[in-house]
């Protein structure tokens, strides 16, 4: 994680009316982002949306959405914990409300299987899922191949259910949403006092950052509804991911891949993959490919900033780079960027009262 303590000097405004906020970014993270900013400022500031693409149009759209961290290089083991124990608990309590169905948040058991038992470690987040423990010699016999395994219970959000009900969530907060592309974060700053840049691997291109890459990922969606459980080889490539829905099956991990469009050599390699560790799966109807580009970064950029030219400031808040983790993050980070644009809020207010003496 990258901080910066750069605030100040705070921009002085003769009479402070609220501050208007613009999130850039109508993915995972932009939208729950802006629905935190929303909840811990009532009536504080004006809210809007800005982005290019909506649900099911966004990489979030692709994904499978389970709750099962990757590891941030950059950003200490504690820190990632928090973030998942905050996002697991919020989903956790929306699986157990009315809430669930149209949210599409719901538990789902499964396995996590290995073939060396080097690779099986128990790792940081096990005491946050729930029933965490090696699988059972009985529950290994459905896995020839491996010889070691985990067994726990996590959540899954079902895309794009998920992104439609927090934009509702928005719109019952107030939250403005128009659709806009920004093409330098400047040009927002006649219009809004605060930017807070969710713009995933968009951000590469908006904001220059060369630590910001692709890793390309293509999954099938499928229809299946006699899977159950997941599957998991510890390795990560291959996935089973039973939805409310459809499974996904996955996957792919292409570093630096910039391309879109579907690669028919690799639906097939991911099906017949996914076939071994499950061969019910030969039976699967209404196979659809997807591709996404997981936003990558050693840590996630969650950062204040200060754009300033020709005397004019523009108080920014980054929170993008959540990579192959986003969906089991991204409560955890949307809850410090709200805390970061509160900061600015802050600074702005106090500038505005220093302004009037
Ligand atoms: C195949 C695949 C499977 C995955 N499975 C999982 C999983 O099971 N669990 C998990 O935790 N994570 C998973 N992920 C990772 C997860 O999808 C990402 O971490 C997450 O979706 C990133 O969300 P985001 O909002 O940052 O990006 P995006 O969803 O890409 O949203 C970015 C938004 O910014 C907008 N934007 C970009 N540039 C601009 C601009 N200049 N002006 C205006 N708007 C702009 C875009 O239009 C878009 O709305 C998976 C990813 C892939 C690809
Ligand atoms: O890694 C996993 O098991 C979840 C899926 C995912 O995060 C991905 O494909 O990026």
């Amino acid at each position: 994680m990258e901080y910066c303590e750069c605030l100040s000097p705070p921009i002085p405004t003769p009479q402070m009316a609220a501050p208007r906020v613009a999130v850039v970014g109508a993915g995972l993270i932009g939208l729950s982002t802006a629905l935190r900013i929303a909840e811990v400022n009532p009536n504080c500031c004006s809210i809007t949306l800005l982005s290019e693409q909506f649900s099911p149009n966004t990489t979030s759209d692709v994904a499978a959405g389970m709750l099962i961290p990757h590891t941030y290089p950059g950003t200490p083991i504690h820190v990632q914990k928090q973030w998942f124990k905050e996002t697991f608990t919020y989903l956790f309590a929306i699986s157990n409300s009315a809430e669930a169905s149209e949210a599409g948040i719901h538990l789902v058991s499964g396995w996590q299987i290995f073939k060396n038992p080097s690779e099986a470690e128990v790792p940081f987040w096990s005491d946050i899922v729930l029933g965490f423990r090696p699988m059972s010699a009985a529950e290994l016999q459905k896995f020839p191949q491996h010889s070691h395994g985990q067994a726990f219970t996590t959540l899954k959000c079902d895309c794009p259910p998920y992104l439609l009900w927090l934009e509702k969530r928005l719109k019952a907060n107030g939250v403005q949403i128009h659709t806009r592309k920004v093409a330098d974060l400047w040009e927002l700053h006649s219009e809004y006092d605060i930017v807070v840049n969710c713009t995933g691997i968009g951000a590469r291109q908006l904001v220059g950052d060369q630590q910001l890459f692709p890793i390309r990922g293509q999954v099938l969606k499928v229809h299946a509804p006699w899977v159950k459980n997941f599957i998991r080889d510890g390795d990560g490539l291959t996935y089973i991911y039973p939805g409310i829905d459809s499974v996904t099956l996955g996957g792919t991990r292409e570093k630096e891949s910039w391309r879109l469009s579907p690669d028919p050599g690799t639906t097939k390699d991911i099906f017949d993959r996914c076939c071994s560790l499950e061969p019910s799966l030969q039976r699967a109807q209404d196979i659809r490919v997807k591709v996404g580009l997981r936003p990558s970064r050693s840590c996630v950029r969650l950062q204040r900033e200060v754009l300033s030219q020709g005397g004019a400031k523009l108080l920014v808040v980054h929170n993008y780079g959540h990579g192959a983790g986003g969906f089991s993050v991204h409560r955890g980070t949307a809850e410090e960027a709200a805390h970061l644009v509160q900061e600015c809020i802050a600074a702005l207010q106090g500038s505005s009262s220093r302004a009037k003496l």
